[in-house]
């Protein structure tokens, strides 16, 4: 990586406001899943170590610019302090008169916990006088959000215009094992691209194919593809402007010599639900009120063949709708063959990072991504503008 990192910059005494990504799932207050904070513990710690004073600013959901209760960040400061092992002081504000007073109380080694920094209408908005307020606080920018890097904020691009600016930990190391994935793979190099976000989705793959040597198709997107293929599908999901472009890429992967594997067989659902009626049906074969809602044993077997004979794996979006027991097979035994590979695997964030999870296959994979969006635009090519906005080395 091209950035200056924490590891490049004098610490000791210096205010530090610390973008993290604390942008975890909570129910009734509590925080569920605390993956994200596990994964800036790194980044913190050595921040205390090396005596600084900590401010760490995160947002949490999308409260659009105004202060919403349950999106306050209490509960992850509880939870913050238990994996740090150190009381970590909350504020109400995100600036102000009362962080103003709370910083003026730190010692070196301290940890503060911001307020959601989305509570204000300039953060999204990347208002330069809210990225002053925020540079104010500090000595020292560090950006260690590599989930929100897609984003152009004023707590993750608008203040690196303001302070000395580098990477923490997490960021360096998201960015180093994709950037060197997509740089210099090794091969054969196969990406699996699932889920239903189409229109977020399609880019990558245009962009993947110029990379890879298989490219995986499963999911809810799948279908645009059969469809593209001149195959009835049902009431699957279909995206019917993008129709043009997966066959544009299907020819562009058969020029470039890619390997493109779409569902062989399916299973297919009278409803979106647990009791559905479900049958086995070849991909040219569903029938007209029946949704494809995952992929089908034949596919499962083909796909695994491929993963297992790959050297790099990338995984981006379930193969079904995993959150239903009937239908969760496909993403279970894409999961199953990713953990049993012998090749470097690499999860893409979001919901695929959560399937992993629930089948409990976490520890097996080599990395999982803490961004979904951020990780995506980072392999579609695009520069993420929270890192752009970081020193050069
Ligand atoms: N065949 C399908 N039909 C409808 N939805 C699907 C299908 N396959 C997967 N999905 C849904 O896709 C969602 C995840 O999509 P997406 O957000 O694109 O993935 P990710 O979060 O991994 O990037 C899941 O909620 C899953 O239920
Ligand atoms: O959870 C996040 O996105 P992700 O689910 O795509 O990883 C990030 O915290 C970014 O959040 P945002 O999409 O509200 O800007």
């Amino acid at each position: 990586m091209n950035k200056k990192t924490i590891k490049d910059i004098e610490l000791n005494g210096k205010k530090v406001f610390c973008r993290v990504d604390f942008n975890v799932p909570m129910q009734e207050g509590e925080v569920t899943d605390d993956t994200r904070i596990r994964a800036a513990l790194p980044t913190i710690q050595y921040l205390v170590e090396q005596g600084a004073k900590v401010m760490l600013a995160s947002h949490l959901g999308r409260p659009k610019g105004e202060a919403v209760e349950d999106l306050r960040l209490d509960p992850v400061a509880k939870r913050l302090s238990d994996l740090l092992g150190q009381t970590v002081t909350k504020t109400d504000e995100a600036y102000g008169s009362e962080v103003d007073q709370a910083i003026s109380e730190m010692e070196a080694g301290d940890v503060l916990l911001l307020e959601n920094v989305r509570f204000y209408p300039g953060e999204e908005k990347n208002d330069p006088e809210l990225a002053q307020q925020f540079a104010n606080l500090a000595d020292v920018y560090v950006n260690d959000a590599f989930g929100a890097a897609h984003r152009a904020h004023a707590s993750t691009e608008g203040i690196a215009q303001h302070l000395p600016a580098v990477a923490g930990f997490l960021m360096e190391k998201e960015l180093d094992v994709l950037g060197s994935a997509l740089e210099d793979p090794n091969r054969p190099f196969t990406a699996i691209i699932g889920g239903a976000k189409v229109k977020d989705k399609i880019g990558v793959i245009d962009h993947l194919i110029d990379k890879v040597d298989n490219l995986i198709i499963g999911g809810g997107l799948a279908y645009t593809f059969v469809k593209a293929l001149g195959y009835e599908i049902g009431k699957s999901l279909l995206e019917e402007d993008k129709i043009d472009l997966a066959n544009e890429y299907m020819k562009k992967a058969k020029e470039k010599g890619v390997n493109f594997y779409m569902p062989l067989d399916v299973i297919v659902g009278d409803d979106f639900s647990n009791d559905a009626n479900t049958e086995v049906v070849n991909i040219d074969s569903i029938p007209s009120d029946w949704e494809a809602m995952d992929i089908g044993p034949k596919t499962i077997e083909k796909y695994a063949e491929v993963i297992k004979e790959s050297k790099l794996v990338i995984w981006n979006g379930p193969m079904g709708v995993f959150e239903l027991e009937t239908f969760a097979n496909g993403t279970k035994g894409v999961a199953e063959a990713l953990s049993t590979a012998e090749g470097y695997t690499v999860i893409g964030g979001g919901d695929s990072a959560a399937a992993v999870e629930k089948f409990n296959y976490a520890d097996k994979m080599d990395h999982i991504s803490t961004g979904g969006g951020a990780s995506l635009e980072f392999m579609e090519g695009k520069e993420l503008p929270g890192v752009v906005a970081l020193n050069d080395k």
